[in-house]
């Protein structure tokens, strides 16, 4: 670019015209030069076209992957130009959010759930403190599958190689929870025995959620952000063997030694699968509670139970019509299944894709 401003000065310097109109003809050149550099310099250097945005793509390299099983692994993606803006202070626990990897060979997309986790010099799961945002590196937990076409090109992808993402988009936005107490978990980097007690302004709300594969990053999305979601998961997550989570298997017991999840792990490859034992999930679910906003909180440790006022079902087709009925592309289709017998509606379910 500057080569460019430097060459058009040359050229104005080098016309050979009558004094008066060089003078004029000069100073429209130079007025038309600064707006030109001015105009570069605004594309080229303005907020909108280096942070992350929905409406274009910004430019990331794969800097860490770690493989976890044939099937999964974590990709880390760093942008080429730092990233100001901290998507997890940003959002906390009010939104789900993902962001679009796009496949040019084939002019796709496909959404991602980023994790507020990096990979250490060890390659090792750390959770990100507050306001830490690592410039913008995003990590992400990925399956391949064997005739799908985004995830195993990424899978295969060398370190170094340029993607490129759009986004954030939210895909689910929590009712009234910003207003409200930062919600503290020091215990997933700190060796504390116990968690301290704790305290809002408003009695916060629980949630279940129906996890199946790789939907485990919504769950994990909530529990592990910055201000992460103040009332607790009621979490049944369904997969081929848990070894399949990795390091996320730890996190979710210290999450769960903290009070922040109740986790029931359905491992289909231990004969352990929701389908096969559809009466006594059933037993397992609670029926939904009412939600009253803004009620003042209740002294802490006054109810111990999970009451769930919103269920969040996602993993694949198949898995959303067990727990909730079928899903129609963008329309939610009726609540059935598992969560339709108890009670639940389309009031207070979200089936997420
Ligand atoms: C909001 C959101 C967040 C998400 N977050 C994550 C995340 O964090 N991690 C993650 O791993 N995934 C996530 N996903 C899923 C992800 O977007 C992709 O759908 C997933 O990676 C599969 O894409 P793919 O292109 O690799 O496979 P696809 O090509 O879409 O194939 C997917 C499945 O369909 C089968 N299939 C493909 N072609 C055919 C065919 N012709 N006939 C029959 N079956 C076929 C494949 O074998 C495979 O089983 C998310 C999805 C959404 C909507």
């Amino acid at each position: 670019m500057w080569k460019h401003s430097f060459r058009l000065f040359r050229t104005i310097n080098s016309l050979r015209i009558s004094p008066t109109s060089s003078k004029r003809i000069r100073s429209t050149l130079e007025k038309a030069t600064f707006t030109a550099i001015g105009v570069l310099l605004y594309h080229s250097l303005a907020p909108s076209k280096v942070e992350l945005g929905s409406d274009y793509f910004t430019k990331y390299r794969i800097s860490k992957k770690k493989t976890i099983d044939e099937d999964h692994f974590f990709l880390e993606l760093s942008p080429l130009i730092s990233q100001k803006v901290n998507l997890w202070s940003t959002f906390g626990s009010s939104k789900l959010w993902s962001v679009q990897i796009k496949q040019p060979e084939i002019m796709v997309v496909r959404n991602y759930t980023p994790l507020p986790l990096k990979l250490n010099d060890d390659d090792e799961i750390e959770v990100l403190k507050d306001g830490e945002n690592c410039d913008g590196r995003l990590l992400f937990y990925i399956k391949q599958y064997k005739n799908g076409e985004v995830a195993r090109w990424l899978h295969n992808l060398p370190v170094g190689q340029v993607v490129e993402l759009r986004g954030p988009y939210v895909d689910y936005e929590f009712p009234n929870a910003e207003s409200d107490t930062k919600r503290g978990r020091e215990f997933l980097w700190k060796s504390t025995e116990s968690s301290e007690t704790e305290k809002f302004r408003y009695q916060p709300f629980d949630l279940s959620m129906f996890t199946a594969g790789t939907g485990i990053v919504t769950a994990l999305q909530l529990l592990l952000t910055e201000s992460p979601f103040r009332g607790e998961i009621l979490l049944f997550h369904s997969c081929r063997e848990k070894s399949e989570l990795g390091p996320l298997l730890p996190l979710l017991k210290r999450l769960q030694e903290h009070d922040r999840v109740k986790l029931y792990l359905f491992e289909s490859s231990k004969g352990c699968d929701i389908r096969q034992q559809i009466k006594n999930v059933k037993e397992m679910i609670p029926e939904p509670s009412e939600y009253v906003p803004n009620l003042p909180f209740l002294k802490p440790g006054s109810d111990t139970i999970i009451k769930p006022v919103l269920s969040l079902v996602c993993g694949p087709d198949s898995y959303i019509s067990t727990i909730a009925g079928d899903k129609y592309d963008l329309s939610q289709g009726p609540i059935k299944g598992l969560l339709g017998e108890k009670g639940w509606t389309n009031s207070n379910v979200y089936k997420l894709s």
